[in-house]
């Protein structure tokens, strides 16, 4: 840091008696990060000072600039600014230091960037370190990172240099924290106290520029295999799908990609050196080194490392940079150049690289043999998915933005795992005695369309073609002669006598596996999801329509009843439970012994809210079915306080005590419920809520899923449609979730890598039948027979070219001590690396 460096375009001078330069807390390619107290600030805030390594500054402010010439603004918002509300993308200000004086003594002259601390540090050292996160936390960073690759995408910036490293995590300010608390969040886990900043984005042109600044940095392994290969081009937004496909990756299994394979080629290198000269072995630093023989080696890796050894490697690594500077790395790049087949068509770039053979090597392995890190089968299929799009070697074919953003909000929507999965579910006596009598008594009389030996026959031969997705069915079902107008999913089927044959019509183009008043998924068109915070509700019912969800078998069943007539009563007995008022109302209405009749199911949510809103009227003002329903009927009110209520929140007519009491129930309810259908937990809970009216009252206008006797309005479907696609997204993840649980069963002890994720803690949410159910459903397909004989091929395969790598380098096991024409200083180094 010797070079004296003019503050040429007039950055803000560091003051030093406003700041003081504490520790040093982090190094990169660019600089030197040290913590700074603000001395002027009340509560003495924390900054972090990056200087700028004199040789790098130059080109990291000429990068800036850059920027600043194609669009000043983006300069301003991203670079110039780090006060004020902290942002996804880490804001920073540049400064110029002007002799100012290092905690280690040394006095410095140069520019640096001032911003907020981050004080867990980078995401890379945050996962590693809470290695129980949760999987809808680990959605939330996943989707936070997103919104920063968007935010970016969307100025036209390329990240460039996306990793784990660069992701910076903040500690929750409490202003935020008490303000999240004060709602509940149904997404947001209430244990992830923190915030992420993207930081050090486009800074780096190229791949080539990079290898330049740091020619060893392992961590340059987020970078595409396009980059690596035409190390020239720049950097592309399918790069950075690419560097987000590993921190997907990284997320799900907290650990550094390509860590491992990175591990195994240095051991292989070692073992090379051991076979060649027993003598290295006794290094001192036990058999199970993971330091390179040959390569400078960071900081971080010495850190507990006997002080011999460490002093040791100091001073091999500054040999090793005086080798390189005097250009003694012919011989590697050429070594590189014919055992890797590297295709690198910039001869500096190998050059800077070449005296990391192990990094070149692994850079090699992801271009040509399109080496990935190890997915296993204990992460939900979707995401699992996802990642493999995200790092597809050919760019093109990775998913764009709006395609990832779309597959997160579906992994968020259908986290019921841990936190989503304790839903405030709530049903009345009736409600909660329909559900059961749907999940539980398939043969009852009432749901002749469940009837158990069609259900299988269908599902069995179904579940041939698409043994995943398919079985996911709607069955609409009516009453026999009702024929009711409205334009719902009943347009497509009315139902007659024969309402049970399965279609035997040949021209028809519907499953000929379905009976007549099935439907398949894809005949019906379900609106657009609403907003991000629709809630699977298991159950819902309203005065025409009962949405029921078939657990075992992945069925949502949409029961619509005919509206009630004084010839259709039929009053249930089997309902004994209700209290004084329903029975008064009872004795002016009627029920069907198949359903149970109108109550609304409420649901609280910023997205669908309005639509809710819109597109319904509420029963109250329902004239025509005024007789029906008593007011105590319409408070029998679901709420559903595990939501979002940001949106909420705001709107003066909630009152705030109304949000701290949900919040206290669901906090009672996180604690023992598991399943969200298991009705008995619930019922207690709703029977309470029952009481409180003005809670009910207050949701019910705004929020009652209901819609109008007489219309002919499809828009009041909407709700209907939505809610059954949640049931849809809910019962596909729950299954998926349990494949993924069983295949990383049967996988487990096959690899003992495999983390077993979150899938295990959340077996309890699945009862045993379930279980039983998706077992045998596994066990008879191969599918894990064939993703184990492919981990085995590609572990045979990785083998043989390790092997292959040992045969052919045997005799240059290091490049150092081969090196024929060797001057004395590379005798010296091989004696000493020996
Ligand atoms: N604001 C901050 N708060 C806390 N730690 C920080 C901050 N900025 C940087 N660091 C730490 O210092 C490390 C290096 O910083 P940074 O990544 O910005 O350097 P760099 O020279 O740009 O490196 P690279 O080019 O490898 O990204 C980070 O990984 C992080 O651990």
């Amino acid at each position: 840091m010797s070079d004296v460096i003019k503050n040429t375009y007039n950055f803000e001078l560091f003051n030093n008696e406003q700041y003081v330069i504490g520790e040093k807390i982090g190094e990169g390619s660019y600089g030197y990060v040290y913590k700074v107290i603000d001395l002027n600030s009340t509560s003495k805030e924390l900054y972090a000072l990056k200087i700028l390594k004199p040789s790098y500054s130059k080109r990291f402010i000429e990068n800036l600039i850059k920027y600043s010439t194609n669009n000043p603004e983006n300069v301003d918002d991203l670079y110039r600014s780090y006060r004020g509300r902290r942002s996804i993308l880490h804001k920073y200000k540049m400064i110029y230091l002007d002799n100012i004086f290092l905690p280690e003594g040394e006095i410095i002259t140069g520019y640096a960037t001032l911003s907020e601390l981050a004080s867990y540090g980078n995401l890379d050292n945050y996962l590693k370190e809470h290695k129980n996160l949760n999987y809808s936390d680990r959605l939330e960073i996943v989707n936070t990172i997103l919104n920063g690759i968007q935010n970016l995408h969307c100025k036209t910036i390329c990240h460039s240099a996306l990793k784990a490293e660069n992701i910076l995590v903040f500690k929750k300010s409490e202003q935020e924290q008490n303000a999240r608390s004060s709602r509940s969040s149904r997404n947001k886990s209430n244990n992830l106290d923190i915030e992420l900043s993207l930081s050090d984005f486009s800074v780096i042109p190229s791949f080539s520029e990079r290898s330049i600044i740091s020619p060893n940095e392992f961590y340059a392994s987020y970078t595409s295999p396009d980059c690596i290969k035409y190390p020239n081009n720049g950097y592309s937004f399918e790069d950075d799908i690419y560097s987000f496909g590993l921190l997907l990756w990284q997320i799900a299994y907290n650990e550094t990609p390509f860590l491992k394979e990175f591990k195994e080629i240095n051991n292989i290198k070692l073992n090379n050196v051991i076979l060649n000269n027993n003598s290295h072995a006794k290094n001192g630093y036990g058999e199970d080194s993971e330091l390179s023989p040959i390569l400078p080696i960071q900081n971080d890796n010495t850190k507990e490392m006997p002080y011999e050894f460490k002093k040791k490697i100091e001073e091999r690594n500054k040999e090793i940079e005086l080798l390189e500077s005097y250009n003694k790395i012919q011989q590697s790049t050429h070594y590189i150049n014919d055992n890797y087949k590297l295709n690198l068509n910039r001869p500096g770039r190998v050059e800077r690289h070449s005296q990391n053979n192990e990094l070149l090597k692994l850079y090699n392995l992801i271009v040509e043999n399109q080496l990935r890190p190890e997915v296993g089968n204990t992460i939900p299929s979707r995401y699992h998915d996802l990642i493999l799009n995200c790092w597809n070697n050919q760019s093109k074919k990775r998913p764009d933005l709006v395609k990832i953003e779309e597959e997160v909000t579906k992994l968020m929507n259908s986290s019921y795992k841990n936190k989503m999965i304790s839903l405030d579910y709530k049903l009345s006596d009736r409600q909660s005695k329909s559900l059961s009598k749907c999940l539980n008594d398939s043969n009852a009389t009432t749901y002749i369309h469940t009837n158990a030996t069609k259900k299988e026959k269908t599902k069995s031969v179904w579940n041939k073609f698409n043994p995943r997705n398919s079985i996911m069915k709607i069955i609409n079902k009516t009453k026999t002669g009702y024929n009711h107008s409205r334009s719902d999913l009943r347009k497509t089927v009315f139902l007659n006598d024969d309402v049970d044959s399965p279609i035997n019509d040949p021209s028809s183009s519907k499953n000929p596996l379905l009976y007549q008043n099935e439907i398949e998924m894809e005949n019906i068109q379900l609106p657009e999801q609403i907003g991000y915070n629709n809630i699977p509700i298991g159950h819902c019912e309203n005065d025409y329509t009962t949405i029921n969800i078939d657990s075992g078998t992945d069925t949502v069943i949409i029961d619509t009843n005919p509206p009630l007539t004084p010839e259709t009563h039929t009053y249930d007995t089997s309902y004994s439970s209700y209290n004084d008022v329903q029975k008064n109302y009872d004795a002016n209405t009627s029920y069907l012994t198949d359903t149970t009749h109108a109550n609304n199911v409420s649901y609280i949510s910023s997205g669908i809210n309005d639509s809710i809103m819109e597109n319904s009227t509420s029963v109250t003002n329902d004239t025509y079915y005024d007789n029906y329903y008593s007011s105590d009927e319409h408070e029998n009110t679901l709420i559903y306080p595990d939501l979002d209520l940001t949106d909420i929140e705001q709107d003066n007519d909630v009152d705030s005590i109304i949000l701290q009491e949900l919040n206290l129930r669901k906090k009672s309810i996180d604690d023992d419920i598991n399943d969200p259908l298991n009705s008995k937990q619930v019922n207690n809970e709703f029977n309470t809520l029952q009481k409180e009216k003005d809670i009910s009252g207050h949701f019910s206008n705004a929020t009652s899923f209901t819609y109008s006797d007489k219309d002919e309005n499809e828009d009041s479907n909407i709700s209907n449609y939505s809610v059954a696609k949640n049931y849809i997204n809910y019962t596909t993840n729950k299954r998926n979730t349990l494949f993924a649980f069983l295949e990383s069963k049967t996988s487990a002890n096959t690899n003992d890598d495999l983390e077993l994720s979150s899938s295990e803690e959340n077996i309890n949410f699945y009862d045993e039948e379930d279980i039983k159910q998706l077992t045998e459903k596994t066990a008879s397909t191969n599918s894990i027979k064939d993703d184990l004989k492919n981990a085995e091929k590609a572990k045979g395969d990785l083998n043989a070219v390790k092997n292959d790598y040992i045969t052919k380098n045997e005799y240059i096991s290091s490049p150092i001590a081969n090196n024929n024409d060797g001057s004395e200083l590379e005798r010296e180094m091989y004696r000493f690396t020996h």
